[in-house]
């Protein structure tokens, strides 16, 4: 399903925060949502995910436009990952991955035959299995984390939004969550820091500066010497490896920034 964000703008505390955003993530797609702290790359995945109503312009799965859809209809087209997701009360981790299949509950049902199979199916795919009657609080942060990818997977939605979903996680998972995703066939916006991790997975990248869309490109085009000066305030080389994937490598902080 295309994802299509249009003059997309969200204020808060009066405040103009998201800045007329335009943008189509295609069907399948995996594309990477890059920029400094404070950019705005939250701000936006929240109102992509329906969790934040724009000041201005539109947001369209496929070709609706979700303003005015509740909740549960949102949350069976597209599943988010927070940055910090936090659950608090004492489940076991499969409880927590069947929260994914609460849009799909009836009223006064509990989760069904089906819905345990696609929670233990997910918990699979992140590599949790053997954790699955583990009590959350006893998860450690990137255990949590994957976890929380698995609720979004168990929700098994068209899209995928995730904001900073490495944040906690080994080099190996790092790679392992960008496996999974690059070979999801589900539309995957991602919000990522890393951006040797967003030059090798995505298809393209979406880079925010100021709360404006400065960017939008396959990542060699959008990953130039010059836009990480400007835009990260970092010196940097950008280049290969023997595998044919770009690389960026920080060489310094730029010595200057305008901010
Ligand atoms: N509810 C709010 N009220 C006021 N300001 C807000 C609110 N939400 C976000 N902001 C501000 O909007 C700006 C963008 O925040 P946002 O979290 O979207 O950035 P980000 O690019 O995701 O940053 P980071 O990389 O640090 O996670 C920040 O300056 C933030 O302080």
């Amino acid at each position: 399903m295309n994802i299509t964000i249009t003059d997309l703008t969200w204020s808060a505390s009066g405040k103009e925060i998201v800045k007329g955003v335009t943008a189509r993530v295609r069907s399948g797609e995996l594309a990477g949502l890059i920029g400094p702290n404070g950019s705005g790359k939250s701000s936006l995945l929240r109102c992509v995910a329906g969790l934040r109503a724009p000041s201005g312009g539109s947001i369209r799965y496929g070709e609706a436009d979700i303003s005015g859809w509740p909740a549960r209809r949102v949350a069976r087209a597209a599943a988010l990952v927070e940055q910090s997701a936090e659950t608090d009360s004492d489940l076991r981790v499969r409880d927590v991955v069947g929260l994914g299949r609460t849009p799909y509950a009836g009223r006064w049902r509990g989760l069904g035959r089906a819905d345990h199979e696609i929670v233990a199916d997910a918990l699979a795919r992140v590599g949790l299995a053997a954790l699955a009657d583990r009590s959350w609080r006893t998860l450690s942060g990137g255990e949590r984390q994957r976890a929380h990818l698995a609720r979004a997977l168990a929700q098994r939605t068209d899209c995928v939004l995730l904001d900073e979903p490495t944040n906690h996680l080994d080099l190996r998972h790092q790679y392992a969550l960008m496996d999974l995703l690059a070979a999801a066939e589900q539309t995957v916006v991602i919000a990522l820091h890393d951006l040797s991790l967003a030059a090798r997975y995505c298809d393209r990248l979406l880079l925010m500066h100021g709360g404006r869309l400065v960017a939008d490109g396959a990542p060699r085009d959008v990953l130039t010497p010059e836009r990480l000066r400007t835009v990260f305030g970092v010196d940097a080389e950008v280049g290969g490896d023997s595998l044919g994937n770009l690389t960026v490598a920080c060489t310094g902080v730029a010595a200057e920034y305008p901010g």
